[in-house]
């Protein structure tokens, strides 16, 4: 079976409303492998939510194509995309419990729809129950739950139905840190454990950090980029990435006419040994125009941003020496820093 669970092509959405077009996706192409962690990433109205939902097909798009297994949601007739979407658990923000429901009841409720029998659905609940480590609240009411609680509760339910994709929008926005984290530990063992593919939308940084395998940056509507957390995270690439991932500390600033340089660590090698020596060596002094470090996996990473001599022979050097230490550099233009 092919590697790709879900294909997004060329995808565009636009809301028509009083107010004219908003342009909600514009060309999205991204693809999610089947058993990983995918993290999408983006600042308030860059156009996350609208992108899960088309993923489901929740929400039509405006052009382009979704491909579940390699299959067209567009072509399919509602059905079958009835059937995808089976394929597909959701988990929300505001966890979209049954208030007038108890937890057992609630997680039977997608079995019911498919006409599983009662004692099935809830011995299958009471599994579940236990997966998310609420074996004995299954009489309580959502009410009667903490935050931490109704996730689990909705976990539970969104995985009932043996979907192959999980699609997380917001799941830990309203959790503490600490509930954060035990959130996120649960969906780390439902993607190894059961091998669902899981598809989590945020704005926390610290959420992609922790359990995801690649992320899309989106901004603006647009995948701004998008690859291996470890790699975006140490070197990103866009503005919004440096952004989100250095912190708001990245500022358009003009500086002199002379050439800068961005270094990026990824964690094997330190900032201050390299520059320290290369200062030492080449007899040259550099400008610290901006550092930021930050540990990803137990390492550091990060990048400065260091203005070179005025002298192109000199700004040379300390290029040669750095590149010879095998530190990775680019040159940066002012309107891009
Ligand atoms: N049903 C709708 N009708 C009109 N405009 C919409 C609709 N849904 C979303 N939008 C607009 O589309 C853009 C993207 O919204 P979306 O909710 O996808 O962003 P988001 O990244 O999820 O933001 P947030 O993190 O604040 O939820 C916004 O400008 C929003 O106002």
């Amino acid at each position: 079976m092919s590697d790709e669970i879900i294909r997004i092509s060329h995808l565009v959405k636009e809301f028509k409303t009083a107010g004219g077009t908003v342009h909600a996706l514009d060309d999205v192409n991204l693809s999610i492998r089947r058993g990983e962690i995918y993290g999408i990433i983006g600042l308030s109205g860059a156009g996350k939510s609208t992108l899960v939902r088309c993923i489901n097909y929740l929400e039509r798009p405006t052009s382009g194509d979704v491909f579940f297994e390699g299959q067209s949601l567009s072509e399919m007739k509602e059905r079958e995309r009835r059937e995808v979407r089976r394929s597909m658990g959701m988990i929300f923000q505001q966890f979209n419990l049954l208030e007038q429901r108890t937890v057992l009841r609630n997680i039977c409720f997608p079995l019911e729809l498919i006409g599983v029998r009662r004692t099935e659905a809830e011995a299958r609940a009471r599994q579940l129950l236990t997966l998310v480590g609420l074996a004995n609240r299954e009489k309580a009411y959502p009410s009667q739950l903490s935050g931490g609680q109704k996730q689990r509760v909705a976990i539970a339910r969104a995985i009932a139905s043996e979907p192959k994709l999980l699609l997380c929008d917001e799941a830990t926005s309203a959790l503490d840190p600490n509930t954060t984290e035990s959130i996120l530990g649960l969906l780390r063992d439902i993607n190894r454990n059961l091998g669902i593919t899981v598809v989590i939308i945020t704005h926390q940084m610290s959420v992609i950090e922790s359990i995801c395998d690649r992320v899309a940056i989106i901004d603006q509507s647009r995948i701004a980029e998008e690859g291996e957390v470890q790699r975006i995270f140490s070197a990103p690439q866009s503005k919004i990435g440096r952004e989100l991932i250095l912190g708001g500390d990245v500022r358009q600033e003009q500086f002199g006419a002379s050439k800068k340089i961005r270094v990026t660590f990824d964690g094997r090698s330190a900032f201050e040994p390299v520059i320290a020596n290369m200062i030492l060596s080449c007899q040259l002094p550099v400008n610290i125009l901006f550092a930021a470090t930050k540990e990803i996996g137990g390492q550091a990473a990060g990048q400065m941003v260091l203005q070179l001599p005025e002298h192109e022979a000199d700004a040379m050097k300390v290029i040669h020496y750095l590149r010879e230490h095998g530190v990775n550099l680019e040159e940066v233009k002012n309107s891009e820093f």
